[in-house]
């Protein structure tokens, strides 16, 4: 399990910029065996937090424990049940995949019979069982990914920690990538915390965790960080929001939100929305683009709670796929 405590990171100024708090006194806590997705805009503090966790930076305050390991006081033993999955590819694309994890495993004295248990374990989920002679550089990104993840298996770790694994891949192999992980993370009880910008990555995860400006303002599990939109959602493209939000509201007598050049009405009970839609239109039909109604998906969530615009949201994230930041 990861447990996480009052955190707080503050980054020192220097003579041109002043110091800078990353992290507001942050808790949570990722039970044993569970599948969490960390979300928030650009500059939350996600890659602060990340950096923490896996013991390559210190909080300026507050706890940190990996499987019980506390990470200031024992970060060795941290280390060891931990495995790591960075954004930047950290595999030697001139090897071959069956070298870069005998290199790894050397580096844990990981040899002999043993070596070869962990690697049919480590490859068992994976696609890379006909490729284990090619070098990285041959494979799609998505298998390149694989490999990462292979890698991190090796040492059986009781924690997996993942840092947007898969940008850059196409939907097809995000997807596929994600399948295995889930995979192996249900087959092995591991505790995964992934970054994530992907909405739909994020659907399929015990919980969410979204943040913003350093402080953790949900965290609960997909469903329920859908009901807190409640019912349907009312979203309005408008010539001119500001003008449009004050009028639709008086129209609706419903409280209207606005983000960016999109109006939104939310917690709709589907019985009242043909009513609902038809008075918009019928008094405000020349102010609005575009009329739409829909179950709130997690994208909505995340508008909802950090209110950002969906253009800042998708603009941040990756827009094909529905982005969670
Ligand atoms: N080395 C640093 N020195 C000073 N401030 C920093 C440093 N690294 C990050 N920050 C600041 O800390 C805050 C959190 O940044 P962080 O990179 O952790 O956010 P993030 O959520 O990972 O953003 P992104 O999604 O853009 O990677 C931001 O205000 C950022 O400007």
């Amino acid at each position: 399990m990861i447990v996480i405590e009052n955190l707080k990171h503050v980054y020192p100024g220097g003579r041109r910029q002043p110091a800078r708090t990353a992290i507001h006194d942050l808790s949570l806590s990722v039970p044993a065996g569970a599948f969490c997705i960390l979300s928030g805009p650009n500059g939350s503090g996600k890659s602060t937090l990340f950096r923490i966790l896996c013991g390559l930076a210190r909080p300026s305050a507050g706890r940190v424990a990996i499987a019980g390991h506390d990470m200031a006081s024992a970060a060795d033993e941290a280390r060891r049940v931990m495995g790591v999955v960075f954004q930047s590819p950290a595999v030697d694309k001139h090897l071959a995949v069956r070298e870069n994890l005998e290199l790894h495993a050397a580096l844990y004295g990981i040899r002999g019979a043993e070596l070869r248990d962990r690697m049919a374990e480590a490859l068992g989920w994976s696609d890379l069982k006909d490729r284990l002679n090619d070098k990285v550089e041959t494979l799609s990104g998505g298998l390149a990914r694989q490999v990462e993840l292979a890698k991190c298996l090796l040492t059986r770790p009781q924690v997996l920690l993942l840092d947007e694994p898969t940008t850059g891949l196409d939907p097809a192999s995000r997807r596929s990538f994600l399948t295995v992980l889930k995979r192996v993370q249900k087959s092995r009880g591991m505790t995964v915390l992934m970054t994530s910008h992907v909405f739909s990555e994020a659907e399929d995860a015990d919980s969410v965790a979204i943040m913003r400006d350093g402080r953790l303002l949900a965290y609960d599990s997909p469903a329920a960080l859908r009901a807190r939109i409640g019912q349907e959602v009312l979203v309005i493209q408008a010539r001119d929001a500001a003008v449009l939000k004050v009028g639709l509201a008086a129209t609706l007598g419903l409280p209207v939100a606005r983000y960016g050049d999109e109006l939104r009405v939310e917690d709709l009970p589907p019985a009242e929305v043909p009513r609902i839609v038809e008075r918009a239109l019928t008094t405000h039909r020349d102010e609005i683009l575009s009329i739409a109604v829909k179950q709130p998906t997690l994208e909505d969530v995340f508008i909802h709670i950090t209110g950002k615009s969906p253009a800042e949201a998708q603009a941040a994230g990756r827009v094909e796929e529905g982005a969670l930041a």
